[in-house]
């Protein structure tokens, strides 16, 4: 469907497993059993100052607007084109062929627990899962969540949240290849939490 050729993901894959030091992997168990939030880049990130849960998941960008809010998240997965803040948090950072340029970007993290769209190698897992929020979705079900809320995720939307991406100052007109990566977040998330958004 989108045609991402494998070399550059695994080119990018390799990248990341070399920065790795140690598999954190046991680091997610933090979420077994917990009422989890997995917060999103969507337009209506902003209508939300609290949120619900014991364990909170950001999706990339949505890390920036949780900070100012002075909210620190437990987890954050990102493919690191969305946030600019590096908190003291777990990173699940995903390598794909169009982010290698970032992944130095890892050496300032303290704990990272790599992921990798190829067959998985040395350090790197599969978890499931194509955009950062589906992959926060799919993590949580994966590592035993009680129960999953979500926020920002408008994966019908046709803007992006204004925390979606560094550059941007108010929410704008998604891209068509935009919109498909959010139709495929959305089946995803569907077939997980097992209703339609
Ligand atoms: N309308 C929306 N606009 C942007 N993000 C959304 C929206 N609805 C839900 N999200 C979720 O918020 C997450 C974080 O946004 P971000 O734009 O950083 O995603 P991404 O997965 O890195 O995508 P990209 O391929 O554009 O880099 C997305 O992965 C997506 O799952
Ligand atoms: N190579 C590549 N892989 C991806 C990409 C992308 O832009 N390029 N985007 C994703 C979801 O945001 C997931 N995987
Ligand atoms: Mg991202």
């Amino acid at each position: 469907m989108f045609g991402f050729p494998f070399s550059k993901d695994y080119y990018s894959a390799s990248l990341l497993n070399l920065m790795i030091r140690e598999d954190l992997t046991r680091e997610l168990e933090i979420i077994r059993g917990k009422d989890v939030a997995v917060v999103g880049a969507g337009p209506s990130l902003v209508d939300h100052r609290e949120f619900e849960g014991e364990v909170m998941i950001s999706a990339d960008g949505a890390t920036n607007y949780l900070l100012s809010l002075g909210i620190v998240p437990d987890v954050i997965v990102t493919d690191l084109d969305g946030i600019t803040q590096f908190p003291d948090s777990l990173y699940v950072v995903h390598a794909h062929g169009d982010n290698y340029h970032l992944l130095h970007k890892v050496s300032e993290l303290k704990r990272v627990v790599g992921t990798t769209q190829v067959p998985p190698f040395g350090r790197l897992k599969l978890f499931g899962g194509f955009t950062d929020g589906d992959r926060a979705v799919v993590l949580a079900r994966a590592f035993g969540a009680r129960r999953i809320r979500l926020y920002g995720m408008d994966l019908d939307s046709p803007m992006v949240g204004r925390y979606s991406k560094p550059w941007l100052s108010s929410d704008s007109p998604a891209s068509h290849l935009k919109r498909l990566k959010l139709r495929v977040a959305k089946d995803i998330i569907n077939e997980v939490i097992g209703k339609d958004l």
